[in-house]
C-alpha cells in the first residue's frame, strides 16, 4: 500500500484490511450507533423465526381440541410489532452512524491527500482515479457496516429456518442450500466485475468531467463562445458519457441474466419444496402446523440466503472500492521528509550544486547540472527563455520535488534533511500560476500567514505594499467583500454587496499582497509577479518589491528585463545549465544571451517611441 499509484486493480488481498480499517472507523466515529444497530440486528432476525414457530404451534393448538393459544396470540403480535417497528429504527441508527463515519472518513482522507508533501502524485492518473475512489469509498463507509449488519442478519436468519427446516426434511434443507451456492459464487463474481468496471471506466469520468467543468465555469466560457466550440465540447463530453454508458449497460446486462437464472432456480426449489409438504401432510406425516412451518421455513431461507448473497455481495464490492480509501490513507509521502530537525535561519545561502531534473524517467531532462549560489542578504533573479526550466527550479527550491541528480543546500544541509513543511515556513512566494481564492479579500491576503488573519492592520499593510489597498478599501464591503459571485444565488447577483470579480492584475495585486503578508521570512520567490499588470502598476510594483528585496534574499523571475537588472546577480537559464552569471553591466558587455535578450526588449521599446 505504500505506492497508491503503482497498481490499477485492487486484488482480495487488499480486502482483509479494507474491511478491519472500515469497521475500526466507524466504530471509532459511532461506537453508540454500531453496538445498537448490531443489538437491532440481532432482534429483526430472531422476529420472523419466532413468528413462524408462534405460528406453527398456534395451527397446531387450534386443530387439537382444548389446547390454549391466548398466550401464543399475545407472542405472535408482539413478534409482529418487532418486525414492524425494528426496520424503521434501523433505518435511523444506520443513516446517523453512516454520517458520522462519513464524516471522519472524508476529513483522514483529506488529511492524508495534505501529507503528501510534493506534487508527483496528483500529477500522476492512477492516483488521481484511486484518489476520487477513495473519495466515494469514504462516502459509503457507513454503507459498508449497514451492509455487513444485513450479512450478519442472513446468517442468523439462515441458521434459524435452517435448524427449524431440518427438523422437518433433511433432504430439501440440504437442497434449498445447495441451491444457494451458484447465486452466492455469482453475486461474488458479479460485485468484482463491477468493481473492475467501475476502474475501467474511472478515466473515462475524469474526461467527462473535465469537459463539463470546463463547459459550465466561467473561466472557459468566454473563449468557448468566441470560438465557437462549446458544440465541440459537449460532443465529446457527450462522447465519454456514452462510452461509460456502454460499459455500465453491458454489466447491467449480465447482472439481469444471472439473477433472473438465479431467482428461477429459487422458484423452483421453492415450488419442489411445496409439493412434498402437501403431498407429506396428505399421508399424515405432517400436521397443518408444519406445512405451514415448512412454507414458512422455506421462504425464510431463501429470504435469508437472499438477503445473504446481496449483503454479501455489496460488501464485497463495498470493500473493493474502500481498498481505494484505506490505499490512500496508507500511501507513503511521495517524497522521503525528514520528520526531525528544523530548517536552520538562513546566514549563508542556498546552493544548488550539479542539479539534474526531469519530471518523470520518460521526461527530457529539464535541469542538467545546474550550479547556482543564492546568498544571503542578495537578490538573484533568473532569465530564460520560455520552458527553460526556471518555474521548475522554484520548484525544487519549495521541495515540490527532489532533484534526480545533485543536492539543494540550504546553509550546507540538503533540502531532503529538513521537515518540508519547516522549509516551507521559512519561504515565501508570488507563483505565475497563482490562485484566487473564492473568499474574502482580507482572506485572500491573509491565506499567507493564517494568523494575519486576526489582524486586520498587517492584512491592510500587506494590500498598502501590493498596491491594492486602494481597490479593497473601495469595494462595498472593505476587506470583506467576498471576491466571487459563484455563493450567490441569481437574486443577489445585482446586489455589488454579494460580491465583486476582480481584474487579472489585481488579483494579481492580491498575490503579492499574499505574499508579503508572510513578512520576515528567509527566502522571497517572485515569479512573474508582474506579469498582468499595466505599465504604470508594474513600474510601481517593481520599485515596492525592490525596496522589499533591499538586505533579503529573494530570487526573482521576470520576462522583463528591466524588472530584473537591479538584482545583485542575474542568472542566465539556457539548455538546463546556467549559462551567464553577474550584474547587469557584466552580462551586458559579455555580449550572450542576456545582452542579445535585452538589447531586443530596448529596442523593442525604442522602436514604439
Ligand atoms: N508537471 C510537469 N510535468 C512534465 N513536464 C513539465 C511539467 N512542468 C513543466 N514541464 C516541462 O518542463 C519544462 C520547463 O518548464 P518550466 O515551467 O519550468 O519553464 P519556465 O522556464 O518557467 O517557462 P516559462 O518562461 O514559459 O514560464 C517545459 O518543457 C515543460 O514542458
Amino acid at each position: 500500500m505504500s505506492d497508491p499509484g503503482a497498481s490499477r486493480r485492487t486484488g482480495t488481498r487488499e480486502l482483509a484490511p479494507a474491511a478491519v480499517e472500515a469497521m475500526a472507523l466507524t466504530w471509532r466515529a459511532a461506537p453508540g450507533g454500531v453496538a445498537g444497530y448490531g443489538f437491532l440486528t440481532l432482534a429483526e432476525a430472531a422476529a420472523p423465526i419466532a413468528t413462524a414457530w408462534l405460528t406453527k404451534t398456534v395451527i397446531d393448538r387450534l386443530t387439537t381440541p382444548g389446547g390454549a393459544v391466548a398466550g401464543l396470540a399475545a407472542g405472535l403480535a408482539a413478534a409482529g410489532l418487532a418486525a414492524a417497528a425494528l426496520p424503521g429504527i434501523g433505518r435511523y441508527l444506520r443513516a446517523q452512524t453512516g454520517r458520522l463515519a462519513r464524516a471522519d472518513a472524508i476529513d483522514r482522507l483529506f488529511a492524508a491527500a495534505e501529507r503528501q508533501v510534493g506534487l508527483r502524485r496528483f500529477e500522476d492518473p492512477v492516483f488521481l482515479d484511486r484518489l476520487r475512489l477513495a473519495q466515494e469509498g469514504a462516502g459509503t463507509t457507513g454503507d459498508l457496516v449497514s451492509g455487513v449488519c444485513g450479512t450478519l442478519n442472513g446468517v442468523l436468519s439462515l441458521a434459524g429456518f435452517v435448524a427449524s427446516l431440518l427438523i422437518l426434511s433433511p433432504a430439501m434443507t440440504a437442497l434449498v442450500l445447495l441451491a444457494a451456492v451458484p447465486a452466492l459464487i455469482a453475486e461474488l463474481l458479479l460485485s468484482r466485475r463491477r468493481a473492475t468496471m467501475q476502474w475501467d471506466i474511472e478515466r473515462i469520468h475524469r474526461r467527462e468531467f473535465f469537459y463539463s467543468r470546463l463547459l459550465t465555469g466561467v473561466q472557459a466560457a468566454t473563449e468557448i463562445r468566441l470560438f465557437g466550440i462549446g458544440a465541440f465540447l459537449r460532443a465529446r463530453m457527450m462522447a465519454e458519457r456514452r462510452r461509460a454508458d456502454v460499459a455500465e449497460a453491458r454489466m447491467d446486462r449480465r447482472e439481469l441474466v444471472t439473477q433472473g437464472g438465479l431467482t428461477t432456480l429459487s422458484a423452483a426449489v421453492a415450488g419442489a419444496g411445496l409439493w412434498w409438504a402437501v403431498t407429506a401432510a396428505r399421508r399424515g406425516s405432517l400436521s397443518v402446523g408444519d406445512v405451514a412451518m415448512f412454507v414458512a421455513a422455506v421462504a425464510g431461507v431463501q429470504a435469508a440466503l437472499d438477503t445473504l448473497v446481496s449483503s454479501l455481495a455489496s460488501v464485497h464490492q463495498r470493500l473493493l472500492t474502500f481498498s481505494h480509501y484505506v490505499a490512500v490513507i496508507r500511501a507513503e509521502p511521495d517524497l522521503p521528509s525528514a520528520d526531525r530537525g528544523t530548517a536552520p535561519a538562513l546566514c549563508q545561502g542556498i546552493e544548488l550544486r550539479d542539479v539534474w531534473f526531469r519530471y518523470s524517467d520518460d521526461h527530457p531532462w529539464v535541469l542538467r547540472g545546474v550550479d547556482l549560489t543564492i546568498p544571503h542578504g542578495r537578490s538573484v533573479a533568473l532569465v530564460g527563455l520560455n520552458g527553460a526550466g526556471k518555474s521548475t527550479l522554484i520548484r525544487l527550491l519549495s521541495r515540490m520535488y527532489d532533484p534526480t541528480r545533485g543536492r539543494i543546500l540550504w546553509d550546507g544541509v540538503d533540502l531532503r534533511d529538513i521537515p518540508p513543511a519547516d522549509l516551507r515556513e521559512r519561504i515565501s512566494a508570488v507563483f505565475q500560476d497563482h490562485m484566487n481564492y473564492d473568499m474574502s479579500a482580507a482572506e485572500n491576503i491573509g491565506l499567507g500567514h493564517l494568523p494575519a488573519l486576526e489582524d486586520p492592520a498587517r492584512i491592510e499593510e500587506a494590500a498598502v505594499r501590493a498596491g491594492v489597498h486602494q481597490t479593497l478599501s473601495g469595494l462595498p464591503r472593505g476587506y470583506d467583500t467576498l471576491l466571487t459571485r459563484v455563493f450567490f444565488s441569481e437574486a443577489d447577483k445585482g446586489d455589488p454587496e454579494t460580491g465583486v470579480v476582480l481584474s487579472g492584475g489585481q488579483w494579481q495585486r492580491l498575490a503579492l499582497a499574499r505574499a508579503l503578508v508572510r513578512d520576515g521570512r528567509d527566502l522571497m520567490i517572485l515569479d512573474e509577479p508582474s506579469s498582468g499588470l499595466d505599465p504604470e502598476a508594474e513600474h510601481e510594483v517593481h520599485a515596492g518589491i525592490r525596496e522589499h528585496r533591499a538586505g533579503r534574499t529573494s530570487l526573482l523571475i521576470s520576462h522583463r528585463l528591466s524588472a530584473v537588472r537591479d538584482a545583485d546577480l542575474i542568472a542566465v537559464l539556457h539548455d538546463g545549465r546556467i549559462a551567464e552569471r553577474g550584474p547587469h553591466e557584466v552580462l551586458l558587455a559579455a555580449d550572450g544571451h542576456y545582452a542579445r535578450l535585452f538589447r531586443l526588449q530596448a529596442a523593442g521599446y525604442q522602436e514604439a517611441q
